[in-house]
C-alpha cells in the first residue's frame, strides 16, 4: 500500500490539464451494453474505476479495449454471454449497479449483486429497482442480489416519478428507457453534466431523449441502438479539486479544460470567500485576491447546486479562513470523515449530525494521516500543501479511484509532493 507525502510551501504556479470525468465513464461504459456495435470513448480517465468497470464488463461478454495510454476506450458488446455482476466485484464500486439498466433492456434479464453500503453512507438502490418496476420489470430480492426480469417483450415505457434526486437512479432509468416500448418520462430526474454526458451519448447511439439537463427527461423507445464515438465531459470534481490547490497554498494555477458552468456554485462559494476565478478559451484561472481567505457557509445539494464530491476539499480551504464557516452536508449520512484527520493536523473542527463548524486556525501543521475514502483523500493532500512540515496520507488506493497523476500534476505547479511504498 503506498503513501503519499506533501510538504507544505507555496506559492504555486503554471497549469494543470483536467481528465475526463471518472463518474461520467463509470455511466457511459455500461451503455455499450445496450447495443451488439462498438462503442468508443475518447478522454477517458486512467483510475481504478474504469480498470474495475471494465472488468466487470468484461465479466459479461464485453470487448473493451484501451488505446492511446488508456485515454481511448473501445467497447463491444456483440454477444453478451453474462447476467450476472458478482458481488466480488460489486462491492468494490457502487456504480456496478449501472449495469442492470442496459442488461435488462438489452436481455429482457439479469442479476445484479446488491451493492450494501460505504464508507460514506448506507446507499440504497431502492429508487433504481423502483425505476425497472414502473416500466415492468419483476425483481426479486434474494440471496444478496437483485434477479430482474422485463416482461415478454421487453420494457415497456412508464412514468418514473423519483421521491428524491438520485443520479444513479436517473442513469440507470435513462439507459433502460432507451429500448423500452413507447415512451418514458422521468420526474424529477437528477441534471448534473454526467447525465446530459449520458444522454448525449445515448443519441449518438441513437437513442429519442429530450430534456436532459432539465428535471424532467423525456424518452421514446427504439428497436436498437447502433456504435458511436463519445468524448468523455471535462471531471468537474478534479477541476474544483485543484481550482483550491492555490487558494490553499497561494500562486495562480488555470485549469486546463475547467468550464464555470460545470462548477458555478461551488465558483461563486470560493469568490465569496476571497478567490479571484477567471474563464478563458485554455480553461479557468484561479488566485487568491487581495487579503486573507474568508470563512463561508456551504450546503451540499444536487446540481446546480454545490457538490457534494468537492465538500471535503472545501473544508481543506475553510480550516484556515478568517472566521466560522459551517458546511451542511446534505446528500450522504456520514461523510465527514476528513474532519477527525484535518484536526489531526491542527483544525478546530466541530462535527454534529451533518454539520460541521469549521472555527478558522492561522495554520495547519502536517501529520500522518489517514484517507478514509476518495474525496476525503483528496483533502488531506490540500491541507498538506500549506500546511508546516510533512502530512503523510496512508490507504492511497482510494485516491487511485478518482484522480490520476496526483503527484505530477501537483508537482508540476511546484508542489513539494511524492508517492511512497508504505514501508518507506
Ligand atoms: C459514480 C457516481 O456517479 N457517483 C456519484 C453519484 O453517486 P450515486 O448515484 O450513488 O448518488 P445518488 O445521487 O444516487 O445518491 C443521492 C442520495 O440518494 C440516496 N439514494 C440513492 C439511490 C437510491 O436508490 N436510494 C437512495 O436512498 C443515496 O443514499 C444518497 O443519500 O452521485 C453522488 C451525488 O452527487 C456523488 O456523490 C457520487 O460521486
Ligand atoms: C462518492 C464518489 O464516488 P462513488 O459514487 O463511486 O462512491 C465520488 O466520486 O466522490
Amino acid at each position: 500500500m503506498d503513501s503519499i507525502i506533501v510538504t507544505g510551501g507555496g506559492p504555486l504556479s503554471g497549469t494543470i490539464p483536467i481528465a475526463g470525468a471518472k463518474n461520467a465513464c463509470l455511466t457511459l461504459m455500461p451503455a455499450t451494453l445496450l447495443s451488439d456495435e462498438p462503442l468508443t470513448l475518447t478522454n477517458a480517465p486512467r483510475l481504478s474505476d474504469i480498470r474495475t468497470m471494465t472488468q466487470l464488463l468484461e465479466s459479461l461478454g464485453a470487448e473493451v479495449a484501451r488505446l492511446s495510454d488508456g485515454l481511448v476506450l473501445s467497447m463491444s458488446s456483440h454477444i453478451l454471454n453474462g447476467e450476472r455482476a458478482d458481488y466480488d466485484i460489486v462491492r468494490k464500486m457502487r456504480a456496478s449497479i449501472l449495469v442492470l439498466g442496459p442488461l435488462l433492456a438489452r436481455q429482457g434479464h439479469a442479476v445484479v449483486s446488491l451493492p450494501g453500503g460505504c464508507a460514506i453512507g448506507a446507499r440504497p438502490v431502492d429508487l433504481h429497482l423502483k425505476a425497472f418496476e414502473a416500466m415492468g420489470a419483476e425483481l426479486d430480492l434474494r440471496d444478496g442480489y437483485v434477479h430482474a426480469k422485463a416482461p415478454a417483450g421487453g420494457l415497456r415505457g412508464g412514468i418514473v416519478d423519483f421521491p428524491f434526486v438520485s443520479v444513479g437512479a436517473t442513469e440507470n432509468a435513462l439507459m433502460a428507457a432507451t429500448l423500452a416500448r413507447g415512451t418514458t418520462v422521468l420526474k424529477n430526474a437528477a441534471q448534473e453534466p454526467e447525465i446530459v454526458d449520458l444522454a448525449h451519448c445515448l443519441q449518438a447511439m441513437g437513442a429519442q431523449i429530450s430534456g436532459e439537463g432539465t428535471d424532467t427527461i423525456e424518452i421514446q423507445g427504439v428497436d436498437r441502438l447502433h456504435g458511436a464515438t463519445h468524448r468523455v465531459v471535462t471531471d468537474r470534481i478534479e477541476l474544483g479539486t485543484y481550482m483550491l490547490a492555490p487558494l490553499i497554498a497561494g500562486g495562480e494555477v488555470t485549469c486546463i479544460g475547467g468550464k464555470r458552468s460545470l462548477l458555478e456554485a461551488f465558483c461563486v462559494r470560493i469568490e465569496e470567500a476571497g478567490a479571484i476565478v477567471t474563464e478563458s478559451a485554455e480553461g479557468l484561472t484561479v488566485r487568491r485576491g487581495n487579503g486573507p481567505i474568508k470563512a463561508v457557509n456551504v450546503e451540499t445539494e444536487p446540481f446546480p447546486g454545490f457538490p457534494t464530491d468537492l465538500q471535503a476539499q472545501m473544508m481543506a480551504l475553510l480550516c484556515t479562513a478568517e472566521g466560522t464557516s459551517v458546511l451542511e452536508e446534505k446528500i450522504f449520512e456520514n461523510r465527514f470523515m476528513h474532519a477527525p484527520e484535518l484536526t489531526r493536523m491542527g483544525a478546530n473542527i466541530e462535527v454534529q449530525g451533518g454539520h460541521a463548524k469549521v472555527m478558522g486556525v492561522s495554520k495547519l501543521r502536517g501529520a500522518p494521516v489517514m484517507a478514509t475514502d476518495l474525496r476525503a483523500s483528496v483533502s488531506l493532500i490540500l491541507a498538506g500543501l500549506a500546511a508546516e512540515g510533512e502530512t503523510t496520507v496512508g490507504r492511497v488506493y482510494h485516491l487511485d479511484r478518482g484522480y490520476e497523476h496526483v503527484v505530477a500534476k501537483l508537482s508540476g505547479v511546484g508542489a513539494n509532493i511524492r508517492r511512497v511504498k508504505e514501508d518507506g
